[in-house]
Order: C-alpha cells, then sequence, then structure tokens
C-alpha cells in the first residue's frame, strides 16, 4: 500500500530540524565515498534543505534545481508530474550528485533520471518501491509510512496518551 498524507497511513514519521540535520549529514558521509562531484542538483521543493546541508558538507558550490511539481493544490489529489524547471546542465549528468528529501513510488526518481541518467541520485529516506531508483539513501521507512518534514510541522499540545485508549 501507498501512504499518503490523505490516506491516514498506518504510520507517521514526523522529522525534526535536528533529525533531518544528523541524517543529512550521515547522507554526507555516505556520498564522501561516492564522488568527488562537479555540482549538485536539488529536486524542489523537498530536496532544498538536504541538497543545502549536503553542498555545505562536500563544499559544493555549483547548485542547479530541478523543479517537479506533483500534486494539483496543498491537498490536492497526486496528479501527472511536470517538470516545471529543467537543470541547466545539458549534458548527462556525469559527476553531478542529485539530491531529494525522499523517494516513495519512485516516479519523481524515474523523471529525473531520465534528464540525467550518469547522475548519482541520494535522498534521506527511501520507501521500498522506490529504493531500487537510488544510488545512496540513509534510512528506510516502510510503504505505509507517511514522512513528516519539519517545514510542514509546527509543535502542537496533544492529549495524554491515555485518552486515546478505545472505552473497553
Ligand atoms: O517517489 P515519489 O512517489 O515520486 O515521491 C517522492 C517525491 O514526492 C515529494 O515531492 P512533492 O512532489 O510532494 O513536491 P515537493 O517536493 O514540492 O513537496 C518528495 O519531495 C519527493 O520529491
Ligand atoms: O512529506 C512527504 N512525506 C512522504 O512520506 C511523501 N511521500 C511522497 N511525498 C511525500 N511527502
Ligand atoms: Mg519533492
Amino acid at each position: 500500500m501507498n501512504a499518503s498524507k490523505d490516506d491516514d497511513p498506518r504510520r507517521s514519521f514526523p522529522v525534526s530540524w535536528e533529525e533531518l540535520h544528523r541524517t543529512g549529514r550521515a547522507l554526507a558521509w555516505r556520498l564522501l565515498d561516492v564522488g568527488p562531484f562537479e555540482g549538485i542538483i536539488g529536486i524542489t521543493r523537498g530536496g532544498l534543505v538536504p541538497a543545502a546541508i549536503v553542498a555545505r558538507e562536500l563544499e559544493l558550490r555549483m547548485i542547479d534545481t530541478i523543479g517537479v511539481s506533483s500534486y494539483a493544490g496543498y491537498d490536492g489529489p497526486r496528479g501527472e508530474l511536470k517538470v516545471v524547471k529543467p537543470p541547466s546542465l545539458t549534458q548527462d549528468g556525469a559527476g553531478w550528485l542529485i539530491v531529494d528529501d525522499l523517494v516513495d513510488t519512485g516516479e519523481t526518481a524515474k523523471v529525473v533520471r531520465a534528464m540525467l541518467p550518469k547522475a548519482h541520485f541520494a535522498t534521506i529516506y527511501a520507501k521500498p518501491a522506490g529504493r531500487p531508483l537510488v544510488d545512496t539513501f540513509v534510512t528506510e521507512v516502510s510503504q505505509d509510512t507517511w514522512i513528516y518534514f519539519p517545514w510542514d510541522l509546527e509543535p502542537r499540545p496533544v492529549d495524554p496518551i491515555i485518552g486515546l485508549r478505545p472505552p473497553i
């Protein structure tokens, strides 16, 4: 089953800024053995913060983006993937690093890899369906998990867990 934010997936995986930073740095450590890279291409928008973390750690200053849009609106259903901003790079991507926050179904990765087939594709998180499309990632979560990134969260009061217990 593929999770979506509209489905109430079985598992939710909220990520704090600190955790994202730590796991982004862990990704940079893994990429150290793969590079050096000419530069980095962030997949907007989710790949922008991870790309900034990796660029800082690997001292990459050539930064490009690919803009991919897949939802009709914030809460709309997932629509057809559209490349709203192609990469500036006109070659096959050899020597370049592509960074996104996660692969889920792998559809975004497929579109991006078709544009730059020789680039190295890295994400912080991977779900099983997308995993074969990623060259390097750090943390795998199950397909029915929805990852909540810190830019999509705000701290809120919650009821005590005991109150959530169903009545006997
Ligand atoms: O493997 P997939 O099923 O294609 O899903 C992964 C993509 O979905 C999310 O982006 P989204 O299209 O929601 O846009 P955003 O990065 O602008 O939030 C995420 O940032 C990945 O890019
Ligand atoms: O914030 C997100 N969390 C996810 O788990 C996910 N899967 C696709 N797109 C996603 N966006
Ligand atoms: Mg994205």
